[in-house]
This record gives structure tokens, sequence and C-alpha cells, in this order.
């Protein structure tokens, strides 16, 4: 099938077709039930269950595609999106508008130098080699730190490579990268050190400044519900209805937590979304303002807005 003349009418998703990003995206798109099978070597996926069509892109290219309003919405980097608005003309306003922060794919892009030569700070790399594959954040940035006038010329050699950035010091290349780090394995492994942080990242969902309508509004508020799903638990217990206010504060929910009257006088059973990574002292708190039979349920879906 020529999938090319199939995309009309279809709102154009681009999705990492590689890397960091592609499986936690994959399975973004598998909560929101967005069916699809992708043909071996094709970088088009027709969607079954509506009229979408996903575009499999290097995450470094899809802000050019949603900038230029090629295609509707897509995920990606922060720091892509960064990049690509760092190459716009002063004063041009981004074709690329975030809509939400998925909550992975974090990490930063940080200054990294030898761990044992004599640089500690950015600014002794002024006038020096500088590698990355984000160009033009980092000539942005040390731009800023030469306090050079806009449009003059930069003091430091920045060089583009495409992958393998934390190479460049010890061959000789460089006197430093701007370069991502997560764990920070890679830089030690490779003998460096962070020095500062040009920008710190998660992977977003963006759009077409110029695209709007019910569909990309539909997936939006799906991939909202998954999002807000992962990062939220539900927390169920039982507690004396004197002690309710107090525990409210330590539950607010999200907007205000469910409260059931229970068949025994004088207390109540309260049902409130918390934020996962906060439940464990959510339920110290409980506990010691009388609540019992505390539960912590998974939520599979969610739709809050
Ligand atoms: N170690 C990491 N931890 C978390 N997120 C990362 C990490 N490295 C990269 N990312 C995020 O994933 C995005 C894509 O990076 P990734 O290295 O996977 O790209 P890629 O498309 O495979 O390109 P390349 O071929 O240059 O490696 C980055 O822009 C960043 O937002
Ligand atoms: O701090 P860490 O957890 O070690 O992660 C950082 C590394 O991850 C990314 O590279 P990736 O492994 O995706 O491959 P690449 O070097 O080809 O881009 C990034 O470019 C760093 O090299």
């Amino acid at each position: 099938m020529d999938l090319v003349n199939h995309l009309e009418g279809r709102l154009l998703f681009a999705v990492p077709k590689k890397g960091r990003l592609q499986q936690a995206t994959l399975d973004l798109l598998a909560g929101c039930d967005i069916q699809f099978r992708r043909e071996t070597r094709l970088d088009i996926a027709l969607v079954k269950n509506l009229p979408i069509a996903l575009i499999f892109l290097p995450a470094a290219d899809i802000p050019t595609f949603v900038g230029e309003g090629r295609v509707d919405l897509g995920i990606t980097g922060r720091d892509q999106v960064a990049e690509h608005d760092s190459t716009l003309p002063a004063g041009e306003t981004s074709g690329v508008e975030e809509i939400l922060d998925l909550g992975f794919g974090g990490c930063k892009l940080q200054v990294q130098v030898p761990q044992k030569g004599d640089i500690t700070e950015a600014k002794q790399l002024i006038g020096r080699n500088v590698v990355t594959s984000f160009t033009a954040l980092s000539e942005a940035f040390f731009s800023k730190l030469e306090g050079a006038a806009p449009g003059s010329k930069l003091q430091t050699k920045i060089k583009y490579v495409g992958g393998s950035v934390e190479a460049a010091c010890a061959l000789g290349v460089a006197d430093g990268i701007v370069d991502l780090v997560e764990s920070g394995e890679t830089m030690k492994a490779a003998g460096l050190k962070a020095i500062d942080t040009v920008v710190e990242s998660n992977a977003v969902l963006v759009k077409s400044r110029d695209s709007n309508n019910d569909l990309l509004n539909l997936i939006t508020s799906r991939i909202r519900g998954v999002i807000t799903a992962q990062k939220f638990v539900l927390c169920q217990y039982n507690i004396p209805r004197s002690e309710l206010a107090i525990a409210s504060k330590i539950t607010p929910g999200k907007r205000a937590p469910t409260i059931t009257a229970l068949e025994e006088e004088g207390w109540v059973a309260v049902s409130s979304m918390v934020e996962k990574k906060r439940v464990a002292t959510v339920m110290d708190e409980l506990i010691k303002v009388g609540a019992t039979d505390i539960l912590v349920l998974n939520i599979a879906n969610s739709r809050t807005d």
C-alpha cells in the first residue's frame, strides 16, 4: 500500500523512531488505545481505530517537522525543542508549542571536561574547542558566557558530532563537551565531570502552533490521562469523622477527597488521589492521625480535566 497517499484527512503525529524515548512513547500510545502496525522499515503507520498517521522520525528532527507545520503533534525531548528554537532568527516565534510534560526521558544537557584536567568552570572553555550534538544551544550558552554582542563572532569553537560525543576529549578533538547526562555512567566511564548545565530536559508532547482540532485535543486529553494515572495512586482509608479535617489536609486529592459514610457511627471512608512518590510518607501521616484500613490502588487510566 502506498501510505503517503493515505495521509489526507489524518492527524499526523511524529514519534521517535529509535533511541531513549521510543519505548516509553510506544507504551504511552498503547495506553491511549492508539492501535497500529508498523511495517518493517516503513516510517509511516496508519492508526487503525482513529484518523491518525504516526510518523517515525529521529527525536532531533521532530521539532523541525512540527515547527514547519508538516506534522500536527510530536513527542520528543525538551532539549531538542530548545535546540530547534535556538536556531531561529532573533525575534521569530517558534512554531513548536509544548503542551504536556510526559514525565519520562529526564536528563540534563551539561558542559563536561576531563576529571583530571585543570578546568573547573565553563568560562575557562572560552576560546577553546567544544564538541556537541547541540550546536545552537551550546553557541547560545557560550555566547552569553562571553558576554558577546548579538551576531558577533563567538570566540569558543563549537564543533558538531552526531554521537559518541563523550569520546571527543580523550581523542584530543575537544577541551570540553556539551552532552546529555542521566545516570552519569557514560560521563564517568569517559573520565569526564560536569561543570555546568545548559538545559534540563524531559520528554514532551508538542504541537504545531497553528494545528488545533477536536482530534488533537482528544489525543492530548488521553495522553494526559495516562500520564496522570502513571503519576498517581488511589489511596483509600477509614477515619473517625472527628479527624477528617486533618486527614483531608494530608490527602487533599486533585480537587477534593471523596468522603463516604460508613455503617459504623462516627466513621467515614476517604478516597483520594496521591502522588506515587509521596505515598509512603502520606500513609505514615495518616496512621498518626488515626486512619485505619489504608489501601493504595494503582490507577489504570484517568481523565481528570
Ligand atoms: N541517557 C538519557 N536518559 C534519558 N533521556 C535521554 C538520554 N539520552 C537522551 N535522552 C533523551 O532522548 C532524546 C533522544 O536521544 P537519543 O540518544 O535516544 O537519540 P537518537 O534519536 O537515538 O539519536 P542518536 O542516534 O544521536 O543517539 C534526547 O534528546 C533526550 O531528550
Ligand atoms: O548519563 P547516562 O545514563 O550514562 O546517559 C547519557 C548518555 O545517553 C545518551 O546517549 P545514548 O546512550 O542514547 O547514545 P548516543 O551516545 O549514541 O547518543 C547521551 O548522549 C549520553 O551519552
